[in-house]
């Protein structure tokens, strides 16, 4: 492998890094590409081993011994800080980050997202380690524009929606809308790093994901995860198109995202590693603002785009609105619009993305179709068969 040199021409030193929720979606992304382009090593850090185990084995693979997999839960395991120790940078991805989940388990997600989180930073601080932080859009829950009455034309200026790091406001509904339960622990623990960083001079970056999307992202019920479980919207809309039920709309679908694919999401993250005089002291949104559409018309491509992909016809009624109580229980709330302001990270590490979302989902679909259909119908013609 040549030598890799970061953004201002100096060779980059092969690293240890502590990942921690290795396992997981974004976890199995990174690790590929930590693997598959460069020195470095991984302890991979994660209950689960499922989604990174082609890149555990064989031992034939070009980078066995530079990935090793502990199986470990953060919540209470001494080996924590040894790991930590031993790397040059810890990366924190463990969480409990799906909405099904805010409302309902709403002590778990706080204890996964804050208080399970503490020993991490802890142990960076006191060890002198660099610490990158998984945050989340959703620290900055609803848009000021949000507020305003619906025709006003204020709504239309980019100073009432657009989200920028070091301006914008934390708005949250109230506290018996416990879905923000998730963004207001993210949100103490961001501020806890940030103060490690002026306190104690804790290396930090933080990272706020706008909705990264694409392969092995959360599971389809029934298949490789609960059949009653709620995946956020990407595998949601999967499962209904594989079983060729209508996708659900809640509250009508009307919420905005900007859809980002997880590849060049983890440009970004690669940068982050491999520059840190750049990035260190930085909260970075890592999000693509071109790729805006209401949930309806994520709805309506991911239709059209399943059936590109899968050769199958698409259903008379392809949508149904579902009333956000009956798909996740009173404490529900939304964020309306999520348009990340891309001023800062482009400054620091001269990133873009670059794939629009009909590609992305096309990529991402394909996949889906490849690895799941098979299994449905096995699924579905099982109960009659017996
Ligand atoms: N995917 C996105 O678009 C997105 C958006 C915003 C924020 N994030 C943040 O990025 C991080 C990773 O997200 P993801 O989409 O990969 O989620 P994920 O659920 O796929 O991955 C999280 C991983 O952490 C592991 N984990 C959780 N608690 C643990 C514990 N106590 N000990 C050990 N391992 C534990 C889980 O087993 C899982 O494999 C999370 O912090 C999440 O809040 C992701
Ligand atoms: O990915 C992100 O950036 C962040 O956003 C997600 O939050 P959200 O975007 O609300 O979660 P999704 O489950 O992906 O839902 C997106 C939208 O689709 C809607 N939805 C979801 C599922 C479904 O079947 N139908 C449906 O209309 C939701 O109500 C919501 O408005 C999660 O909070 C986190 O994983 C993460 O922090």
């Amino acid at each position: 492998m040549a030598t890799r040199t970061d953004l201002d021409g100096r060779p980059i030193k092969p690293l240890t890094i502590c990942m921690i929720g290795a396992g997981g979606f974004i976890g199995s992304h990174l690790c590929e590409k930590l693997m598959s382009e460069t020195p470095h090593k991984v302890l991979a850090l994660d209950v689960y081993n499922d989604k990174i185990k082609h890149l555990l084995e064989p031992d034939s693979l070009p980078w066995a011994g530079r990935i090793q997999f502990h199986r470990l839960n953060i919540k209470h395991d001494s080996r924590l800080e040894g790991l930590i120790k031993m790397a040059d940078l810890t990366i924190n991805l463990a969480a409990i980050c799906t909405p099904a989940d805010y409302n309902t388990r709403p002590l778990d997600t706080i204890y996964s997202n804050f208080i399970d989180a503490l020993p991490v930073v802890k142990y960076c601080s006191e060890n002198n380690k660099r610490l990158i932080h998984f945050s989340t859009c959703e620290v900055y829950g609803k848009t000021i524009g949000s507020f305003l009455p619906k025709d006003s034309p204020l709504r239309q200026d980019p100073a009432y929606y657009v989200l920028k790091e070091d301006t914008s406001p934390c708005i949250f509904g109230s506290i018996e809308k416990q879905r923000w339960s998730y963004a207001c622990a993210k949100q103490l623990i961001e501020r806890l790093i940030y103060a490690e960083g002026a306190e104690t001079g804790l290396e930090f970056t933080i990272v706020r994901p706008f909705n990264w999307i694409g392969p092995r992202m959360d599971f389809i019920p029934g298949i490789d995860g609960p059949s009653e479980g709620v995946p956020r919207v990407l595998a949601c809309f999967s499962n209904n198109l594989l079983r060729r039920e209508p996708l659900k709309l809640v509250d009508g679908g009307e919420s905005q995202r900007t859809f980002i694919y997880i590849k060049d999401a983890i440009e970004a993250v690669l940068l982050m590693i491999e520059n840190p005089d750049r990035a260190n002291g930085h909260i970075f949104n890592v999000g693509n603002p071109n790729n805006e559409v209401t949930v309806r018309q994520l709805a309506e491509m991911m239709t059209k785009v399943y059936a590109k992909v899968s050769g199958e016809t698409v259903l008379e009624s392809p949508t149904v609105d579902v009333s956000s109580k009956e798909f996740y229980g009173e404490g529900y709330d939304d964020s309306d619009k999520r348009i990340p302001d891309m001023t800062i990270i482009n400054k620091q590490l001269g990133w873009n993305p670059k794939t629009s979302l009909w590609d992305l989902l096309e990529s991402t679909l394909t996949y889906q179709h490849r690895t799941y259909a098979e299994a449905i119908k096995k699924s579905i013609a099982k109960p009659s068969a017996s």
